[in-house]
């Protein structure tokens, strides 16, 4: 302390004090992988909204009982007694008036109708995220309270197809809201970057280019050597069960591989078809975005429960990714998956990631990457065998542009493109097959208006994915039923209704899916391929109602009931 009094030059003592704070930082950034849930909460804390809530509290009860024993003269044990009916009651008044106020006609969100209970607290959407029903909960919900819903005390859903385009697809499409703040993990990758600039310039100069048509033909091989390998796999494992495979276990796997060969190159050198999932890497990529959903709903709750080891999962993604990175970075490989680009960056003007970055992107990479196209697979065989006669009119389709084809083969990705009815199955299945809660998004300075109702400044707004995928405002008729007719536009379906604008799978505009070339193009070739291969049906113990029951969705999609098929090969 001395030494640094002493100094008497200020801009020396600023350059001293900010290149210890570095060095603190970096280190707590190297302690926070290595370390235990305590003594990462020690060294890496970064003050929230919870942290000082929580100072605010015991700094409070220990100044009054400072008053009280010096100033009234109290003893110890009754001045704790009175400390504690005082912080009790200060908490109980503060959630009474909270409550009372959300509840109360002078809330900036009063007009907005919905439930009691969602009104005044945040922890009731929570439990709905947590259900794993929200998509359908919410549908529900806005068919009775109309289009407008409060969510949330500060939060308000609006199932108008007239709301995507200001929320997500405009050029002022709103900044994300603090669902998307992860906790105290340091670091960011693209999804969590809230600020629209910001996450501009991280996708223009360090993902862009994964997803360019070029860097995608160069994956093209890796895509179908990896699903030539699911079709064995699916062989292999209907062997002894008559026949009967776990078909959206096998997709999980095929995404995870497809996905880390993809972000990692040869890097990459898991094959979880083949060996079977170990490590239960699915689980805990499932698992990290289900916690991160929930708590995502109550983002001061999250900054505080941050510190139980429910969250130490969010590390073991890191540890893996770093070995990952490691790897990759030895290999000195030109291949262009999307670890080139990340570690390429933009140019020379441009800075590098810096190591936490990159795991955190790898990771968004690996989460955003595997669950969502797995289920969309999962849903079109599904929907495929509940419709044997689509399923059929598919298979004349392939079979007629690739009269040859080799199902091991490669299928020519601009051949697939053109095929009418695959794309109109493809589309249908990712209408029917994403069960999204909404992504959540906040109102600029001076509020907006939308489809003529006004919404306050600092509103959380958000589109139902889900609800607007099955409006019968947007796709008519049967909106819920299975029609990839809808998608072809002839004189056979002169009265049908296909707002494409309103589908929100991918969500739309700046902090759109920036997979979604990529998620067309293994659509694609998987439905082909499994579809030229193989004739399938559901064996006669599965329930389709119970299937669909136990479609949970937390951002990832689970399934309490597997998608078991009866697999016949063909070829
Ligand atoms: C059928 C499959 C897929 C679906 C349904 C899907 C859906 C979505 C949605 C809805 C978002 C926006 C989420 C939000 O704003 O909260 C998103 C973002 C994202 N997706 Fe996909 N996705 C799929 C496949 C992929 C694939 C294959 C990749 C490749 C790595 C990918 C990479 C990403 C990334 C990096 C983001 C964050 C984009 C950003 O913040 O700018 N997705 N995805």
């Amino acid at each position: 302390m001395k030494a640094i009094l002493s100094c008497a030059n200020t801009r020396h003592f600023i350059a001293f004090a900010s290149g210890m704070m570095r060095l603190v930082q970096r280190q707590r950034v190297e302690k926070y992988r290595s370390h235990s849930q305590l003594s990462y909460i020690i060294l890496c804390r970064r003050p929230t909204r919870g942290d000082i809530w929580l100072l605010y509290e015991t700094g409070g009860a220990f100044c009054l009982l400072f008053l009280l024993r010096t100033v009234a003269q109290e003893n110890l044990r009754t001045a704790l007694q009175y400390v504690v009916v005082f912080m009790t009651t200060q908490v109980f008044a503060l959630c009474f008036t909270a409550v009372v106020y959300r509840a109360s006609p002078f809330h900036p969100l009063a007009k907005f109708p919905g439930p009691f209970l969602n009104k005044i607290t945040s922890l009731k959407i929570a439990l709905t995220v947590a259900s794993g029903r929200r998509y359908s909960i919410i549908e529900k919900l806005h068919k009775k309270y109309g289009p407008f819903l409060r969510t949330g005390p500060n939060t308000i859903s609006i199932n108008l197809h007239q709301a995507v385009g200001p929320i997500y697809a405009s050029s002022s499409a709103w900044n994300k809201s603090a669902a998307y703040s992860l906790g105290q993990l340091p670091g960011a990758g693209l999804f969590f970057i809230r600020d629209r600039e910001a996450h501009n310039f991280r996708k223009r100069h360090y993902w862009a280019g994964a997803f360019t048509s070029n860097a995608l033909s160069d994956n093209y091989f890796m895509l179908n050597c990896r699903t030539n390998f699911l079709l064995d796999a699916l062989a292999r494992r209907s062997q002894g069960l008559r026949g009967v495979v776990d078909v959206s276990t096998a997709l999980q796997h095929w995404s995870h591989d497809v996905t880390g060969e993809f972000i990692f190159g040869d890097a990459y050198s898991k094959n979880l078809l083949r060996d079977g999932d170990r490590r239960g890497e699915v689980a805990v990529a499932i698992f990290e975005m289900e916690v991160f959903e929930v708590l995502g709903e109550v983002p001061s709750l999250f900054d505080v429960l941050w510190y139980l080891p429910l969250t130490r999962i969010f590390r073991a993604m890191d540890v893996s990714a770093e070995r990952l990175l490691a790897l990759r970075r030895s290999q000195a490989s030109q291949k262009r998956n999307l670890a080139y680009y990340l570690l390429k960056g933009g140019g020379n003007s441009i800075p590098s990631l810096s190591d936490v970055d990159l795991r955190q992107e790898t990771i968004v990479a690996v989460q955003a990457g595997t669950n969502g196209i797995s289920t969309a697979l999962t849903f079109a065989l599904y929907y495929l065998t509940r419709n044997p006669k689509k399923c059929e009119i598919l298979r004349d389709e392939l079979q007629l542009a690739f009269p040859d084809a080799d199902p091991d083969g490669s299928l020519d990705p601009q051949i697939l493109g053109t095929l009418p009815y695959l794309n109109a199955v493809v589309e249908e299945s990712l209408r029917l097959g994403a069960p999204l809660g909404s992504f959540p998004r906040v109102t600029g300075k001076g509020g907006a208006m939308i489809a003529g109702t006004y919404i306050p400044e600092g509103t959380i707004v958000g589109v139902p994915a889900w609800a607007q995928n099955v409006s019968e405002d947007n796709f008519s008729p049967s909106p819920t039923s299975f029609l990839p007719e809808r998608w072809l536009r002839n004189e056979d379906t002169p009265d049908m209704c296909t707002r494409s604008s309103a589908m929100m799978t991918f969500s739309h505009g700046p902090f759109g899916c920036i997979g979604k070339p990529l998620a067309y193009q293994e659509m694609r070739i998987v439905i082909s391929k499994i579809v030229l291969a193989y004739s399938f049906s559901f064996p006669v113990e599965f329930n389709t109602e119970i299937f669909e029951d136990g479609v949970r969705n937390l951002r990832a999609t689970s399934f309490s009931m597997p998608l078991l098929l009866e697999l016949d090969r063909l070829r």
